[in-house]
């Protein structure tokens, strides 16, 4: 007998252990450890997905084991290194074991369902809900009325409802045309067609022209020949063409990489080079800090690293904060190493991702470069992980599992014996106080490359009379710069601090604000739509004309957006070409890189955007970087401001001046004297690095102390609270009087989608019992779901709002 430990796909607290199923002895030896299954789960004939975690000869159960339906894949999807993996990652991030398999694996690949109805008694009502067919798929388009009788049967015993798996991976297809007719038949039929049938007659060209290409699919003849679906589907009914699945592999749009040398190392590069490759030689799993101030040159570091562990036979991991947003870097490292890398971004469609993830599957890459979830990539003898702009937030994932890819990285290094790299201009607190400590190793690059000068930096105190004064968002001194600049037939980019800072509508004679009905956030103008839009759930509505409030017509937009500074830049400067980019203007697939390369070709003389212009750019003709707010990021509530704005503005600094020409950067600030804005205005991280951990160190912040926040939501806001000091008793109980428990609070925005949200914030040195603490907390609030509570444990928080 043989037997398999699964975990099934049914995420609550109660199955959150392996179930045993019996290995049927067809499928014997087919059935491995990472491979997905179907298996009954429950009462009735439900069946659901499950991952296979072990196969052992016996089973202590004493009942009767149920088989397991079929196998899913044919080999296993998830190795041995990733199962593990699971385990240690569900325990860190308090999830469930299933979400953390599924997390690793892309998303078409995780179970659908679908729901048949199969008739087991001869009835009339039966069938006439069938239609006399052998099943009926339920939808969620079915009337209230059927699933009405379709409850009533089944409880009648009439009718059996049934699970299939569904799995989505493989029906990954296309929908293609292609024609049976031959070149004479095409020419003939085109003959009999009358003359304004216009697109009928272009469609039939077009296969007289590419009969042997065919079947050629919808999406292409749409966006590449401007042939229309309805024009398509008209040719099929008149049998002139026939309409076809292919699968096809798809490949990443958006990628022109140049093929790139090898450069010849500078000294500090060549130090950098050589101690990591030294780790990777002796496959010592250490981890390095490269702290290299903006165009330094990390890139080629990393790129150099990964070739030693390709020589060695190793392949290598490399991340990025959403490659999307840098395309420069991809095109760097597709350029250096070819077909060999795999490319996996939340940019990519989910049939491309699949692809990507297939290849590396295969092993017919030996690089992969990806965003976050990349760190799960199923790349086999690792011999170096690269994690670029370490310190990024976006490197955790916000929802369960709520892991950080740094993490996660370290973890497989570990297992791997592979070294890994964590590059910043601005590394993470947490980052660079393990150096300090000797955890990581910390090399720094100092300079730039050509000993180009950091830019000069220049901080306007808006609160100046003759800045005050100014009718728009720029004053006297950035008015000038951009003025010099473009004379000089150099490019600037201008940075709008985003947060808080979009279009509100405010009536000044009450000062009512728009607000959504569902959370409690003010609703946001998008030009575009014409309409006041909620950020959180989506919730739109007229833009009013009137204040609902006090019907006065005082009420008007407020705060600043990208479209308005675009539109005071073009009054500014009306023969300078601006381009915008932000979350309007970047909707659609390589848009991004779009405007990117325009720039990159000087087409245009203005970047301006959020920031997601801030990192990674790598421009030689911008000699100017202009910050319109450097304050806004310093007003959230938020342990991490200063650190957050520093970053941003340092990033955003290094992007003037990388090349021959010296940079200039213009901050305009109400906060002269803060030490983040005057630390990033000398680029000076080390100076920063010791006032803030003075500062974290005086409030007892990471990382000095370790953070955990408990957030707590519930529909009804006074047992959302009371559940919260609930927990905060059980907490107690569990923790020493020298950690510390703040709140319960509401969060920043209380109310999202209906509900209502309060935090506990953990914070503690040495807390022994606190993990399985709250686990149990975990255990018991769960199982209860019937009060509609969500608690959500966040290990070590980005965010604190
Ligand atoms: N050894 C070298 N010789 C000549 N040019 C180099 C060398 N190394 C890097 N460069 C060039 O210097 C520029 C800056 O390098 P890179 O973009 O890697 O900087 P970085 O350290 O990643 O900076 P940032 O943190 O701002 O992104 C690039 O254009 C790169 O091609
Ligand atoms: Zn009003
Ligand atoms: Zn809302």
């Amino acid at each position: 007998m043989s037997v398999a430990e699964i975990i099934v796909d049914v995420p609550t607290m109660q199955t959150n252990r392996p179930f045993e199923y019996l290995i049927p002895d067809s499928l014997t030896e087919v059935v491995v450890p990472g491979m997905r299954v179907e298996v009954p789960f429950g009462r009735g004939k439900r069946k659901i997905q499950g991952f296979v975690m072990k196969v052992k000869d016996n089973s202590d159960f004493q009942g009767k084991l149920k088989p397991i339906s079929r196998v899913i894949d044919l080999k296993p999807v998830l190795s041995d290194e990733m199962l593990k993996l699971s385990y240690w990652l569900a325990d860190r991030t308090y999830s469930f074991q299933i979400s953390c398999l599924q997390t690793m694996l892309p998303s078409v690949m995780r179970a659908k369902y679908k729901e048949f109805v199969i008739p087991i008694a001869e009835d009339d009502e039966v069938r006439s809900l069938l239609n006399d067919k052998p099943d009926l798929e339920i939808t969620n388009q079915m009337s209230d009325e059927t699933i009405r009788l379709i409850n009533k049967l089944r409880k009648n015993n009439k009718i059996d409802i049934q699970y299939v798996v569904e799995n989505q991976a493989l029906q990954i297809k296309r929908q293609a045309v292609t024609t049976d007719l031959n070149i004479i038949q095409l020419h003939e039929a085109k003959s009999k067609l009358r003359a304004n049938a216009k697109a009928q007659i272009k469609l039939l060209d077009f296969l007289c022209n590419h009969l042997e290409e065919l079947p050629i699919e919808f999406s292409d003849l749409q966006g590449n020949y401007g042939i229309s679906r309805a024009v398509i589907k008209t040719a099929e009914k008149n049998q002139l063409v026939k309409i076809i699945e292919v699968t096809k592999f798809r490949k990443p749009v958006g990628i022109t990489p140049e093929q790139t040398n090898k450069l010849a190392l500078t000294d500090e590069q060549k130090v950098a080079v050589d101690q990591i490759s030294n780790a990777i030689d002796q496959e010592d799993s250490k981890t390095f800090l490269v702290e290299g101030v903006t165009g330094s040159g990390k890139t080629e570091v990393y790129l150099q690293t990964i070739e030693k562990a390709l020589k060695k036979n190793k392949t290598a991991l490399m991340l990025v904060p959403e490659i999307s947003l840098t395309p420069q870097m991809v095109n760097r490292v597709v350029g250096r190493f070819g077909d060999q890398v795999a490319v996996l971004h939340s940019g990519l469609s989910s049939g491309e991702r699949y692809d990507e993830w297939t290849r590396i599957e295969n092993k017919d890459v030996k690089v992969v470069v990806g965003a976050r979830s990349a760190v799960f990539a199923p790349l086999d003898n690792i011999g170096l992980i690269i994690i670029d702009e370490e310190h990024e937030a976006s490197y955790k994932q916000d929802d369960n599992p709520r892991y950080h890819a740094r993490d996660v990285a370290l973890w497989r290094a570990n297992l791997n014996k592979a070294p890994v790299v964590l590059g910043s201009a601005t590394p993470s607190l947490e980052s660079r106080a393990r150096a300090q400590k000797g955890v990581y190793q910390l090399i720094r690059m100092k300079k730039r490359i050509n000993d180009q000068a950091l830019p000069h930096v220049h901080i306007v105190d808006m609160r100046d009379d003759e800045n005050a004064a100014v009718k728009g968002d720029f004053s006297p001194a950035l008015q000038e710069s951009l003025q010099t600049t473009l004379d000089r037939h150099e490019q600037a980019i201008i940075l709008l601090n985003r947060r808080g800072y979009s279009s509100f509508m405010m009536c000044r004679e009450c000062g009512f604000v728009l607000k959504c009905p569902n959370c409690d956030v003010s609703l946001t103008y998008h030009k575009d739509l014409s309409k006041m839009k909620c950020h959180y759930c989506g919730h739109e509505e007229p833009v009013p004309n009137f204040c609902p409030n006090c019907h006065s017509k005082k009420i008007g937009f407020y705060g600043t957006g990208t479209q308005n500074i675009e539109q005071q830049l073009n009054d500014l400067y009306p023969n300078a070409k601006v381009l915008r980019m932000d979350v309007d203007t970047t909707r659609r697939k390589g848009d991004h890189a779009k405007i990117l390369k325009q720039f990159g070709q000087h087409k245009a003389d203005i970047l301006l955007g959020t920031q997601m212009i801030a990192k990674g750019l790598d421009f030689p003709d911008v000699t100017l970087v202009g910050v319109i707010n450097a304050d806004t990021t310093l007003s959230l509530a938020d342990y991490r401001a200063s650190e957050r704005t520093f970053q941003l503005l340092t990033q955003v600094s290094g992007r003037a001046g990388r090349a021959q020409k010296a940079g200039h950067v213009i901050i305009q600030t109400f906060n002269p004297d803060h030490y983040a804005i005057k630390d990033a205005a000398k680029q000076d991280y080390e100076k920063f690095f010791k006032q803030e951990m003075y500062l974290r160190h005086q409030s007892n912040y990471t990382p000095y102390y370790f953070t955990t926040l408990i957030s707590v939501a519930n529909q009804d806001e006074g047992k959302t609270l009371k559940q919260s000091y609930w927990l905060k008793k059980q907490l107690q109980t569990a923790l020493s009087k020298d950690a510390i428990l703040l709140g319960p609070s509401p969060t920043m925005i209380s109310r999202k989608q209906n509900k209502y949200y309060y935090q506990i914030i953990v914070k503690y040195k040495h807390e022994p019992k606190l993990h399985q603490k709250l686990l149990e907390i975990l255990n018991e609030t769960q199982t209860d779901t019937k009060n509609g509570f969500t608690i959500a444990i966040d290990n070590e928080p980005q965010h604190i709002d």
